[in-house]
């Protein structure tokens, strides 16, 4: 045991990615076991290794840790990204799930029949521009500060890269009408762990082909 914390995963982004993001963030090497057939999820599962019998699974401090939220929980209350104080907490969760909406409605996009993910994209770019922007926008202006919480960096800062990242990729313009963000976006890519995070050759995953959607299904249906 290389004493890193050790993720079991497929090789793609999914539910996996804030994780992998926070860790890098906080400066922590990780090691990545990756599932490649549907028999390597069964293994896990029968030596119960997964208490839910899903993954993401983080071995973690001599813990075999799922549930995506618990374990951003833990990884951003052990690297001191999660606030200094209850209020702090709670803005962050806040921020935090609202972004978790957002990325959850870009996701089922992948799931949307081909006839209907050009309506359905244009729907979702419509909420993150109309109702989740915004909402960081004002955050950042009323708070007058670099970060979203606090005067340093946090979990909801990490993942609000991310999604801003993420969204950009269907949408490049998407941060036009929102100043502030773009220069959120500009300050936290340069902080150097994330911005070694964002080279290419880091284990930042691709945006997810079509043709691998196939793969993914045979492992987890
Ligand atoms: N609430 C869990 C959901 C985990 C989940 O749905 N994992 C999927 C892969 S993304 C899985 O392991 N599916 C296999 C199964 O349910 O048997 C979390 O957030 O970690």
């Amino acid at each position: 045991m290389s004493g890193k914390p050790r993720l079991h995963y497929v090789n793609a982004r999914g539910r996996m990615e804030p994780i992998r993001w926070l860790l890098a963030a906080a400066g922590v090497e990780f090691e990545e076991a990756f599932l490649e057939t549907k028999d390597d999820l069964k293994k896990l599962q029968t030596n119960g290794d997964l208490l839910f019998q899903q993954v993401p699974m983080v071995e973690i401090d001599g813990m075999k840790m799922v549930q995506t939220r618990a374990i951003l929980s833990y990884i951003a209350g052990k690297y001191n990204l999660y606030g200094k104080d209850l209020k702090e907490r709670a803005l962050i969760d806040m921020y935090v799930e609202g972004l978790a909406d957002l990325n959850e409605l870009i996701t089922s996009n992948f799931f949307q029949p081909a006839d209907k993910k050009e309506e359905h994209l244009a729907t979702v770019m419509d909420k993150a521009t109309t109702r989740y922007f915004p909402v960081y926008e004002k955050v950042l202006k009323g708070h007058g500060q670099d970060f979203l919480v606090g005067n340093k960096l946090s979990r909801a800062d990490v993942q609000l890269l991310e999604i801003i990242l993420l969204v950009e990729e269907s949408k490049p313009d998407i941060l036009a009408k929102f100043p502030l963000l773009q220069s959120f976006k500009a300050k936290t890519s340069n902080i150097p762990n994330i911005k070694k995070f964002l080279q290419p050759g880091s284990q930042r995953k691709l945006p997810l082909q079509e043709k691998d959607i196939p793969r993914l299904m045979q492992i987890f249906h």
